[in-house]
């Protein structure tokens, strides 16, 4: 916290800058709580002084590699030490025993070679350059001297880089843990990455920030035995955004699973009575369909291989994507005012053709669908009481629907591929990686309850 009394002329001080966030300077002049500052950049400038912050003028100019060394742990500080470690290709630094990554946006692949992970391997925490490997190793080591399971939280910013941590951290933990006895068969790291392009399509969307962000939290638990070999994993996943299934704001997209399904091979759109994307309700609200470096033919493809490798057989395929399909349909049913006062019923024909293609997609009566859509059923202790719902009411009933589906889907695919990775239920140990996405601003909250769901739920994990 700033303290007015501790400048004078000739401190050295951050002061709060629109275009920078924070600037540095010299005092110049004191004059009650306001100070004049002359900033490196020459400009002058008067500030309050319980804005500003003193300036530590000792750390070196590439920065320290661990924060509790600065004299004072303050947002500029902070910022300024990540600037200078960033301009050096330094994109990890500790704050005590949490490392803080700065995405580089670009590959560094001799910062997480076979040799790095030698040099970590046993040594202790702030021995070496920060590094996840460094974390991971502590891990580990913590799990076979004090026989304790450990978990390691990634938190961050959408597009910070939190996927690709825990990839690392993963990677280091199977290194360690690796099986040396079975070397034939695919080791569960591997089992572990060859499901994420099954994930990644159905639980992750185009954002603001990242084209290829995860819309669900992720606890990677690889469980450990008796001498801390790898002896399963499993994936749980929380909190998948609902809300995306049937509201886009511009210029995001919806999962990537529908546009990947509306690009499929033609004889699969019209297995499932699909075509252009931007027919599609769910889908049309953003104008943003297509995207640069995705082509969603080839990650169609890419799935369905995927969906091999984790044995799902071509029937549970089909069946998975009828139910995207479906979704896209009921999307279209609009609904218009019914006979009855207060009731409601599809707009069209177009509307009805939508349901009727929805129900043989979802396997289901198009009567009853209609009915469950338009009516609610309110179950006392004597009876049951069936309401009629007005259009706007039938819609959020279309809408809920589309989510819970679509949600239902997502834990079945989660639970297939847990199959296939194999897990030990009866392990000694585990080490779980956390990965959950951070805070968002949007312009309209999308879900109000579910963001105020999720905080609420992040809040409990760090206390
Ligand atoms: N250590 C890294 N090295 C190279 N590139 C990186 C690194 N970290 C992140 N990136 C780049 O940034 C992109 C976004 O990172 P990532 O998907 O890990 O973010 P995220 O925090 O998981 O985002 P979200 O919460 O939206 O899913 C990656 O696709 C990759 O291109």
């Amino acid at each position: 916290m700033a303290a007015s009394s501790a400048f004078m002329a000739g401190s050295h001080v951050w002061v709060e800058d629109p275009d920078d966030a924070w600037i540095d300077g010299e005092v110049i002049e004191v004059k009650g709580d306001e100070i004049k500052v002359k900033c490196t950049s020459n400009k002058t400038i008067v500030a309050k002084t319980s804005s500003a912050h003193p300036k530590d003028t000792e750390v070196p100019p590439t920065g320290v590699d661990d924060m509790t060394k600065l004299a004072y742990l303050h947002e500029p500080g902070v910022l300024q030490n990540l600037k200078c470690r960033y301009d050096v290709n330094e994109i990890y630094t500790y704050t005590g025993s949490i490392l803080i990554a700065v995405n580089p946006f670009q590959r560094l692949p001799h910062l997480y070679d076979m040799q790095v992970m030698k040099k970590y391997k046993g040594v202790a925490l702030g021995e070496l350059s920060p590094h996840p490997f460094a974390v991971a190793d502590s891990a580990y080591r913590q799990m076979i001297n004090e026989s304790i399971s450990q978990a390691i939280l990634v938190s961050g910013e959408s597009g910070a880089g939190k996927t690709e941590s825990t990839k690392m951290l993963m990677r280091y933990l199977a290194y360690m843990g690796g099986r040396v006895d079975n070397s034939e068969e695919r080791s569960v790291e591997q089992k572990v990455l060859e499901s994420n392009p099954v994930l990644e399509a159905f639980g992750n969307a185009k954002t603001v920030r990242n084209n290829n962000s995860s819309r669900f939290g992720k606890f990677v638990e690889l469980q450990f035995d008796q001498r801390g070999r790898i002896s399963g994993a499993a994936i749980r996943t929380y909190l998948l955004e609902r809300s995306r299934v049937c509201q886009v704001s511009d210029p995001e997209r919806n999962y990537h699973c529908f546009y990947m399904l509306c690009a499929a091979p033609k004889e699969e759109v019209d297995k499932y009575k699909l075509g252009n994307p931007k027919t599609f309700h769910y889908l049309n609200q953003s104008n943003c369909i297509e995207l640069d470096a995705i082509n969603d033919s080839e990650e169609y493809l890419a799935t369905r291989r995927a969906m091999d490798v984790v044995g799902m057989s071509q029937e549970e395929q089909d069946a998975i994507f009828r139910v995207v399909a479906g979704i896209l349909h009921l999307g279209n049913v609009d609904f218009a005012k019914g006979k009855e006062t207060d009731s409601s019923q599809p707009k069209d024909d177009k509307s009805r053709l939508h349901l009727k293609t929805t129900a043989e997609l979802f396997m289901c009566d198009d009567k009853a669908l209609e009915e469950s859509l338009c009516k609610r059923v309110f179950v006392t202790r004597d009876e049951s009481i069936i309401k009629a719902l007005d259009p706007d009411a039938a819609a959020l009933s279309r809408d809920a629907l589309a989510k819970i589906v679509y949600s239902k889907l997502f834990d079945w695919l989660v639970e297939k591929i847990n199959v296939a990775i194999g897990q030990d239920m009866d392990s000694k140990f585990l080490i779980g990686v956390l990965d959950i996405y951070g805070f968002e601003s949007f312009k309209t909250n999308r879900c109000l309850t579910g963001m105020l769901c999720f905080r609420h739920l992040r809040e409990l994990l760090f206390l």
